[in-house]
């Protein structure tokens, strides 16, 4: 006799892969031949699929992945290596968590435009957390990133200290997958661990450190939370980078130039010289802002190679 359920992978090491069942039990299990031999082509097991799995009782031990679910979103890098085609770090995330500190490091502005960017190229949402609210002023904390919160994307202000905000962010995490962004030492770990004690990231695995070459080897993972949902202890966004993303589909990735797109007197306009830009119109109008502007510039000169 055959017994089957479905789970969702959340590790995978040498071709077997850890699946957690919705009852809550973890299974390793192999990808069946037939499976494995249709995943040369387009649909490769990745973590955070959701997966079929089947053992027979003659072999009670091993399961085998029987099926693989149709994905919702996946987010990709470029092959290691520099060879050609894509890696899926994770599949069927919900949102990203973009983790800022009001101080200590200092918030950067055009670093988390370039964080939201790779976020909406990948068609993930992205949500904005500014941790360590204890260390300015309520007045101060609001007016960061302001500019980000006018474009229409979530603000949370949190702080583990007092305890701000960390109930609001955990209803907006808990029954959703998502990944954790942001650069070091902004707290993503102690925040993680406030939500959901006991969760233990692999703390150095999830920031976006300098030391970007370490994280090669190590793929994403999935935390299960208490209550449904995962967090996604994966290498950070910033080592997906801006792969995939080509120059003219830039400007798209600011949900407040969207609506002035077709607005600009050339169908092609790139949005920095020509004239009767709607755009740069917005700008000058003030309706968008200049910082978001300058993040826009910066991002599509580099992908055209120009810095
Ligand atoms: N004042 C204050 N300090 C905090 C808060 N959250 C975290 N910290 C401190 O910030 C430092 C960095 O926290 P981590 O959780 O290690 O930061 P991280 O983002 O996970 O860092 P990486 O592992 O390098 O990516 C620690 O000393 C924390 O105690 C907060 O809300 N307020
Ligand atoms: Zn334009």
């Amino acid at each position: 006799m055959t017994t089957s359920t479905t789970g969702v992978v959340v590790q995978g090491t040498g071709g077997v892969w850890e699946v957690y069942t919705e009852q809550g039990e973890r299974f390793s299990a192999s990808m069946r031949g037939r499976l494995k031999h249709e995943a040369h082509g387009a649909l490769k097991l990745a973590v955070g699929d959701r997966v079929t799995i089947a053992r027979d009782a003659q072999h009670a031990e091993t399961w085998a992945i029987t099926d693989i679910h149709p994905r919702t979103s996946k987010l990709a890098r470029r092959m290691p290596g520099g060879r050609y085609g894509e890696r899926i770090v994770v599949a069927n995330l919900d949102q990203v968590l973009v983790v800022f500190a009001a101080a200590r490091p200092d918030p950067h502005p055009r670093m988390l435009d370039r964080f939201l960017v790779i976020a909406e190229a990948n068609g993930l949402s992205a949500r904005i957390v500014i941790n360590k609210a204890d260390l300015v002023s309520p007045e101060v904390s609001a007016a960061l990133f302001a500019d980000q919160m006018a474009a229409g994307y979530p603000v949370h202000h949190t702080s583990i200290h007092t305890g701000e905000g960390l109930e609001a962010l955990r209803d907006e995490v808990e029954h959703r997958s998502s990944a954790l962004s942001g650069p070091s030492g902004v707290g993503k770990s102690s925040l993680m661990n406030a939500l959901f004690p006991g969760l233990d990231l692999r703390t150095a695995a999830v920031s976006d450190a300098v030391n970007k070459g370490r994280h090669t080897t190590v793929g994403a993972m999935l935390h299960p939370l208490p209550h449904g949902g995962f967090i996604a202890d994966t290498p950070g966004l910033r080592e997906v980078g801006l792969w995939g993303i080509e120059a003219g589909q830039v400007a798209s990735c600011f949900p407040e130039f969207r609506p002035l797109l077709s607005a600009c007197r050339f169908a092609d306009c790139i949005h920095t010289v020509e004239p009767g830009c709607a755009v740069r119109e917005a700008v000058e109008a003030g309706d968008v802002s200049p910082g978001r502007y300058e993040s826009y510039v910066k991002l599509r000169d580099e992908l055209m190679g120009r810095s």
